[in-house]
């Protein structure tokens, strides 16, 4: 049996745990396997009665004596490296294994999350199974294990991969292998997860961090009511980002776009984002600013976005007085140091500041993963400090305002699927006259009592809650 074990070993090197066991590389000759097993003999029958200092001497003498015979070289990703954060490299290569060669595996678990579009299968621990790149062959073993840094109180695992290959293949595992895997990971996990709704939640005194839900608002720029040059100058914007890779890299600037939204309530802002996440399929995270402590913890969380992303700061004026002095002089750090209650906007280890956001925004630009837009949305972009808003870091500002007649026919074409009607030429009169958002034009159309009405009456009811908003504004 012990030899039916070491003969499947001996095929896959990726189980090879040299000191453990002395399970000796199968590639060796078997003049050295024979030596190596004579000097192992030895050190067994030495280790009782030496002292600590010579068996580890003899540990590592033995230890390195194979390692340089050993004709494979071994990478291990762990799920959780020190300190317990994620590998993202471990996620990107399950994915990875169960596209390419899960089905090699003779046990596989069948996994699906909340988030996924199709159940995926990944290769059980204890299984391995081999992959093929550019004629090298490279063996993957899954299992797990309790690291030194795992600490007695926390009694988890930590499972991990063990890719093994020959030596002369290191350079290419190093440098085109490892990188396929992210590549291609990264595009299955892409394609077998819906897209996410990011937002920041108090994570029980550990920090702030992240917690998402699928994302399925079915805004898109067709059922967006928006002027039609001002729709065509954001779906250009958006194309021209999504393939400016190059561009960025050739002009020495991070790939993000920021878009500053501004205009009334109900205007559609917020349609805009789910339009926007829709249109490029990325991610949103909802940044609540009131919810962060402070400066350090605003930096933490941006840094913890993920690329291909839309980040929102929605409300940006209430979120936060940020129109304060963005540089404390010293004199007044040191008052703010001994007065927690410091005013809004100056800088404070309590408090998220000016200064502290447009340091995350601009740490956020150059430092992290690339692919991301921030948008900020305000009622009052006359409040706004001009730095926070200024060309390079809100790039585009994109007015969002009362319903337009054109704005008025996207949503006739939507909600009542008609291009034109005998009222059409009132409502057109009336939309010069009267302020009224899209999201009170969208009201009037669908109102309750009209769900199953006929267009007419649809139509009827708008002109009538337009003609209520004019009595208002001659009243006023
Ligand atoms: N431009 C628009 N196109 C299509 N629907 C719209 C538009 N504007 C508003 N709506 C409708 O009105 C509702 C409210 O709009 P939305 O929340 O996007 O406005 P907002 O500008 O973000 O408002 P607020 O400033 O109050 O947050 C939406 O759910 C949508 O049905």
């Amino acid at each position: 049996m012990k030899t039916g074990k070491k003969n499947r070993l001996q095929k896959n090197p990726s189980r090879l745990n040299i000191m453990d066991s002395l399970l000796i590389p199968a590639g060796l000759s078997s003049a050295l396997r024979k030596n190596l097993k004579i000097l192992y003999f030895v050190w067994a029958m030495l280790r009782s009665s030496i002292s600590v200092e010579l068996k580890n001497m003899f540990t590592a003498l033995l230890r390195r004596t194979i390692m340089f015979f050993n004709p494979y070289h071994v990478i291990e990703i762990h799920e959780r490296s020190e300190h317990m954060v994620r590998n993202k490299l471990y996620s990107l290569a399950k994915a990875y294994l169960s596209n390419t060669c899960s089905h090699g595996a003779h046990k596989q678990h069948a996994e699906m999350t909340s988030l996924s579009v199709l159940p995926f299968l990944t290769i059980a621990e204890e299984e391995e199974v081999v992959d093929t790149f550019q004629g090298a062959k490279l063996w993957w073993y899954a299992s797990s294990c309790k690291p030194k840094y795992i600490t007695k109180k926390c009694n988890g695992e930590v499972r991990f991969y063990r890719l093994t290959f020959l030596k002369k293949y290191r350079k290419l595992v190093e440098q085109e292998y490892l990188t396929h895997i992210f590549h291609e990971g990264r595009e299955i996990l892409a394609r077998n997860q819906q897209r996410r709704l990011f937002t920041n939640i108090h994570s029980g005194g550990s920090g702030y961090s992240w917690t998402c839900v699928a994302f399925e608002h079915p805004a898109t720029f067709d059922t967006l009511a928006l002027d039609p040059a001002t729709k065509r100058d954001v779906i250009e914007d958006l194309m021209s980002f999504r393939e400016g890779k190059e561009y960025y890299k050739k002009i020495g600037k991070a790939w993000k776009r920021g878009y500053l939204l501004y205009g009334p309530p109900g205007s559609g802002k917020s349609t805009m984002i789910a339009a926007i996440a829709n249109f490029l399929e990325y991610d949103v995270y909802d940044l609540e600013l009131t919810a962060i402590k402070n400066n350090m913890e605003l930096k933490k969380i941006f840094l913890e976005t993920s690329s291909k992303s839309v980040i929102v700061i929605e409300d940006i004026d209430c979120s936060l007085n940020l129109t304060g002095k963005r540089v404390i002089k010293k004199k007044d750090k040191d008052e703010a140091k001994a007065a927690p209650a410091v005013t809004e906007g100056y800088d404070n280890v309590n408090t998220v500041t000016l200064s502290g956001l447009l340091n995350s925004i601009d740490g956020l630009w150059s430092a992290c993963e690339d692919e991301k837009i921030i948008i900020f949305t305000t009622n009052h972009v006359d409040k706004l400090d001009p730095a926070l808003i200024r060309r390079g870091r809100m790039d585009l500002h994109i007015e969002m305002s009362y319903c337009t007649f054109e704005a008025f026919k996207v949503f006739a074409r939507n909600y009542l699927g008609i291009e034109t009607h005998d009222l059409f030429s009132t409502i057109e009169k009336l939309f010069l006259e009267v302020n009224v958002s899209p999201a009170d034009v969208a009201g009037g159309l669908m109102s309750r009592s009209l769900r199953n009405a006929d267009v007419d009456a649809c139509l009827a009811n708008l002109v009538e809650v337009l003609n209520l908003a004019k009595e208002e504004m001659s009243k006023r």
